[in-house]
């Protein structure tokens, strides 16, 4: 099995302050990934390290068998589906939805040149499939926070990615909304190797398979679900006092206390 992300004696810092601190990970490819951890704890960080928007202060990143520093960022990231906050912020609020999740297929953030009308037919194929066809012509900034969510995951997978990386996509959506999309992710996203961030653990449904859990700016855990997702893990990672249980392979937590005062 070949390795989709190595990441190797990672350290990142931020205005002289460390935020990445020593991370090791492989994600094989078609493992499908979840990153859990307290706000702050380095998550997004490392999605912008593995997307080469950002670069780290010590350590090797590779992504798709390619090695940051040695190869061009932009190549690697068409084969890279993306959804973030940071990057709906880099969109431009006055572009039509169909336009913004036709760039989907280039990683482009606009398009300059005339879009192809194939293009076109595909992006409007693709919000039908999200249910978002009374969309296509209505502004991207616009949208309410779950449409925007789900405007970029069509856009993410316009061109079947080898790396899918979703950000929280889910924050925001009512519970019929969530269960809709995760269904639609499941269906959709084959044989995609896939990193996705949340807080919420009722989100980890069996689609999942792998885990890594973040506690101030390191991986305090990483692995199969079973083995990461666990009573003494997830306390070690929240400093709350909880109980976890499974149903229907799915994980859900009981507090059982207030959280530590001085963890
Ligand atoms: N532009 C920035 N300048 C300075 N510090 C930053 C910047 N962006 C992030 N940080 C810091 O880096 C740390 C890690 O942030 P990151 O966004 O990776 O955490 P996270 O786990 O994704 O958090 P959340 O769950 O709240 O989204 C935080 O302490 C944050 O304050």
């Amino acid at each position: 099995m070949s390795s989709v992300v190595r990441l190797e004696e990672i350290f990142f810092q931020r205005q002289e302050r460390e935020v990445i601190t020593d991370v090791h990970l492989q994600i094989d490819q078609g493992e499908r990934w979840v990153f859990l951890g307290r706000n702050g704890s380095g998550k997004t960080t490392i999605l912008e390290l593995i997307t080469g928007y950002l670069f780290p202060s010590k350590g090797s990143v590779q992504v798709l068998g390619h090695t940051y520093g040695e190869c061009d960022v932009r190549e690697i990231r068409k084969r890279i589906g993306y959804v973030s906050q940071s990057l709906f912020e880099r969109l431009t609020s006055h572009d039509p939805v169909w336009e913004v999740v036709a760039t989907g297929e280039y990683s482009y953030l606009r398009m300059y040149e005339e879009m192809p009308p194939k293009l076109k037919e595909k992006a409007y194929e693709k919000l039908e499939q999200f249910g978002l066809t009374h969309l296509h012509d209505q502004l991207i900034g616009s949208l309410s926070q779950g449409e925007r969510k789900k405007v970029m995951l069509a856009r993410a997978l316009m061109k079947s990615p080898d790396l899918l990386v979703l950000d929280e996509v889910c924050s925001g959506l009512d519970l019929y909304e969530r269960e809709q999309v995760l269904m639609t992710l499941e269906k959709t996203v084959a044989e995609s190797t896939l990193i996705y961030v949340t807080h919420h653990l009722d989100e980890i449904v069996p689609l999942f398979t792998h885990c890594a859990l973040f506690e101030r700016g390191k991986i305090i855990a990483a692995g199969a679900k079973h083995e990461v997702l666990t009573t003494e893990n997830l306390s070690r990672a929240y400093h709350v006092p909880l109980e976890l249980d499974w149903h229907n392979d799915r994980p859900i937590l009981k507090l059982l206390g207030s959280p530590l005062s001085n963890p």
